[in-house]
């Protein structure tokens, strides 16, 4: 991985010193994921300049924008980033086109014009553009802030839980922009969110924290099915897995997804043959069997290979991480069934999948 970015922090929080070092991709999204109160945003905030106090360094794209030990400090304003937070604070009197002008104003960068009529049309806001900012839903303001912090020609974007103050059906609405953009910009992007469903849609690269410590980091799928120290527990704990819509049965209303180990079969939502997907397959829908399941409603099942086991949640539960192929899946049964079928660490083991969520 080619690095962008270098965000190395000690910062004096009320409970704990926020002490980060890492290095993350030049392009895609890094989520910063934990519970309230780990340090996201203090990291967003010193990567943007507005935490006094820190030891820091902080490199983007080769360009040094902060270092305590040498005396550099770059200002806000000469830090090329666009910063998106929870709530758009659009300028209430202007109109949407007015809001994007005054990001666009922001920068000399040559090209910031077509570049905005760019944003418009990935953001899809060319029909909001007269519009009053008081007169969008919350959704739309997301997409605008979006839109004015891209205009302003960053070399990173700064996102603190953007979809947060959303209800749930905005948030899946504004999820497909997102996803766009992702697809479309090599932009680097720091997302902070604590939604593990935000974190299984648009993440490449994770960072796990907790009290001001980075607990885990990775590309995201090596940190969803690393079962020791995991990043998303309970319910929601799970693997990704990246596949490709191969084919469509319109007899059956069903898709075929190829990943390197074999196939899922799932409900078709339309998505045309070639499509690259995520899936998201839960730990709670895995199960496992030590020889190959037949005649069961569950159509979706692989040989594999139990790789690792480690205690869950509750003392009568175990979660298994499998390998099949290059994929890593990661199941939850119970410490009497892991007996009974005698697995362990090196054992072929086939793999029962019930439910998978297509994420893209
Ligand atoms: N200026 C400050 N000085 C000292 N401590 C602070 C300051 N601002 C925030 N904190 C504390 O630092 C810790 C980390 O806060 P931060 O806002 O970075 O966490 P977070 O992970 O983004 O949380 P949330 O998800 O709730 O936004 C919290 O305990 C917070 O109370």
């Amino acid at each position: 991985m080619t690095d962008a970015l270098t965000v190395r922090l000690a910062l004096p929080r009320a409970d704990f010193i926020l002490d980060v070092d890492l290095r993350l991709p030049a392009s895609g999204i890094t989520v910063l994921f934990g519970r309230s109160g780990s340090g996201k945003t203090s990291i967003l905030r010193s990567v943007a300049g507005l935490e006094k106090g820190s030891a820091a360094r902080i490199v983007v794209g080769g360009e040094v924008w902060q270092d305590d030990a040498m005396g550099v400090f770059l200002p806000t304003h000469r830090r090329a980033l666009g910063y998106v937070f929870q709530e758009a604070s659009l300028f209430a009197h202007l109109d949407v086109q007015g809001n994007l002008d005054y990001g666009r104003r922001r920068t000399r960068a040559p090209g910031a014009q077509q570049r905005l009529g760019e944003v418009v049309e990935l953001l899809g806001i060319g029909h909001l553009l007269g519009r009053k900012a008081g007169q969008l839903s919350g959704g739309e303001r997301q997409r605008v802030a979006i839109a004015r912090a891209l205009a302003t020609m960053p070399r990173l974007l700064l996102l603190d839980e953007p979809l947060a103050a959303l209800d749930a059906a905005r948030r899946q609405d504004i999820l497909p922009w997102l996803e766009k953009l992702h697809a479309e910009l090599k932009l680097p992007m720091l997302y902070v969110t604590h939604s593990a469903d935000e974190l299984a849609r648009l993440a490449d690269h994770v960072v796990v924290l907790e009290q001001g410590r980075v607990k885990a980091a990775g590309p995201v799928d090596a940190v969803l099915a690393a079962i020791d120290a995991p990043a998303v527990v309970g319910d929601e704990a799970g693997a990704l897995v990246h596949g490709v819509i191969a084919e469509r049965s319109e007899q059956w209303h069903l898709a075929r997804v190829d990943f390197d180990h074999g196939s899922f079969w799932l409900r078709d939502g339309g998505l045309a043959l070639g499509t690259p997907v995520r899936l998201r397959v839960l730990a709670r829908d895995v199960s496992l069997a030590n020889r190959e399941p037949l005649g069961t409603s569950i159509q979706n099942h692989f040989a594999c290979v139990v790789e690792s086991i480690a205690a869950d949640t509750h003392p009568s539960q175990v979660l298994v991480r499998v390998s099949c192929g290059r994929t890593a899946l990661v199941g939850r049964i119970t410490r009497r069934a892991l007996a009974e079928l005698g697995l362990e660490a090196g054992s072929p083991a086939w793999v029962q999948v019930k439910s998978v969520a297509l994420l893209s």
